[in-house]
């Protein structure tokens, strides 16, 4: 079967279209057509919208499908409040739901509803099912959703942690327990996702308990282009002096903070580069990163009343030898060693990067979210009959 699976970004439309058996099973080249589209709704850029960018794709996956049909299509959504648990078929109730959680995620979930719009009209036969970026986190207990804010902000407003990169999260977990032959459900470890956004997940029992992303994917560690945790503080001081409205502080914290704010650079081998040439905004920020990450691993080692493992994965996670290295040199307390060659080693499989020595083994696991949507989707549609 053919899945093309959607992921739509603020200004960008990510896809793939990917082969796999009835049962799952996948060949050994799933990926039949990948592409890009950038640039959404930029003057000058020629995409206008999603639905547009949905066309170009169209015309780019003609020549691929070669008569072919698709038999269904996987989007990832950012934000399921708290409705969606769990991945949905798509009927016109769904996308008007996911646009009415518009105000939690402005960017993202507009541009995937339209996404699901413009497929439904063109494909109206097509099952579509959408997975969502918060629902693994919907296990948190309270303590850890809660914000000490005034109640109604909650229960009027729905402001409250939510957490993202769920479905990696949980990919990962599973992927992990497996290696290490523990059963799931007695699985309690920290899992870092470290690519361009980046969060870190407490799991206990396999499931989440806690993450560092918060109402929007801006909260926790530092990232690409974000600045994670900052005091809210500076925020309404430099509103209030006038320095920034609301808008330009929205662009100063998501698309100017981060590694890029402290050292030009968003990219983490760039960082990482500069670092050993003796750029010293560099090296501070590679303090800050791997500090602050440090501390959640500490911290997320307590809330799970001691993790059986740490895991590592995405863009930087799988492929920075240099930035796990200076997080793990930190966890030194928590009985962790590492294994210096094992940690340069390049690899797609799931592999330790532990001495044998070591408190809890320390993990590098490769994610796929594309592949679990594709997995997912197949699923979801089976259940309800739609294929
Ligand atoms: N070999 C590498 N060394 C260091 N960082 C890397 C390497 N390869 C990729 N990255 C980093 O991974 C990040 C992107 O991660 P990725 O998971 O692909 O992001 P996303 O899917 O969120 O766009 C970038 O910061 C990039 O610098
Ligand atoms: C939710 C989020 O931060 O996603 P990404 O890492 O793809 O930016
Ligand atoms: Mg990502």
């Amino acid at each position: 079967m053919l899945i093309l699976v959607i992921n739509s970004g603020s200004s960008s439309l990510k896809y793939q279209l990917r082969e796999v058996g009835p049962d799952g099973t996948e060949p050994a080249e799933p990926v039949i057509a990948r592409g890009l589209v950038e640039r959404i709704g930029v003057p000058g850029s020629g995409v206008d919208n999603h639905t547009e960018a949905l066309e170009q794709v169209d015309a780019e996956l003609e020549a691929v499908l070669a008569g072919r049909t698709i038999d269904a299509a996987g989007h990832r959504v950012v934000h399921g409040g708290e409705r969606f648990t769990a991945p949905a078929l798509v009927t016109m109730e769904v996308i008007r739901a996911i646009e009415r959680l518009a105000p939690l995620a402005p960017l993202h979930n507009p541009a995937a509803a339209q996404g699901l719009r413009a497929i439904a009209e063109k494909w109206p036969q097509m099952p579509q099912v959408v997975v969502f970026d918060t629902s693994f986190h919907q296990s948190m207990p309270e303590e850890a959703w809660r914000y000490a804010l005034p109640d109604a902000l909650y229960t009027e407003h729905g402001i409250r942690r939510y957490g993202f990169h769920g479905t990696s999260h949980d990919l990962v977990t599973g992927m992990a327990a497996e290696t290490l032959g523990i059963p799931r459900d007695q699985f309690d470890a920290v899992i870092l996702h470290l690519g361009n956004g980046a969060s870190a997940t407490a799991i206990a029992g396999g499931q989440s308990v806690d993450t560092t992303m918060g109402y929007t994917p801006l909260a926790g560690l530092v990232m690409g282009t974000r600045s994670g945790d900052v005091d809210p503080s500076i925020i309404t001081h430099l509103i209030r002096n006038g320095a920034y409205d609301a808008e330009q502080m929205d662009r100063l914290l998501n698309k100017e903070s981060g590694l890029l704010g402290m050292t030009g650079h968003a990219d983490m081998r760039q960082v990482v580069d500069n670092a050993h040439a003796g750029d010293r905004r560099a090296r501070t920020a590679l303090k800050v990163a791997s500090y602050r990450l440090a501390k959640f691993v500490g911290g997320y080692h307590v809330a799970v009343g001691g993790a059986r493992a740490v895991v590592f994965t995405a863009g930087i996670g799988e492929n920075s030898a240099p930035f796990r290295a200076a997080v793990l040199d930190r966890l030194g307390p928590l009985g962790i060693a590492y294994d210096a060659e094992a940690n340069l080693e390049r690899s797609n499989a799931p592999r330790v990067i532990s001495t044998a020595d070591s408190a809890i083994p320390v993990l590098v696991v490769p994610t796929d979210e594309e592949r679990a949507i594709a997995q997912l989707t197949l699923t979801v549609s089976q259940r309800h009959g739609a294929l």
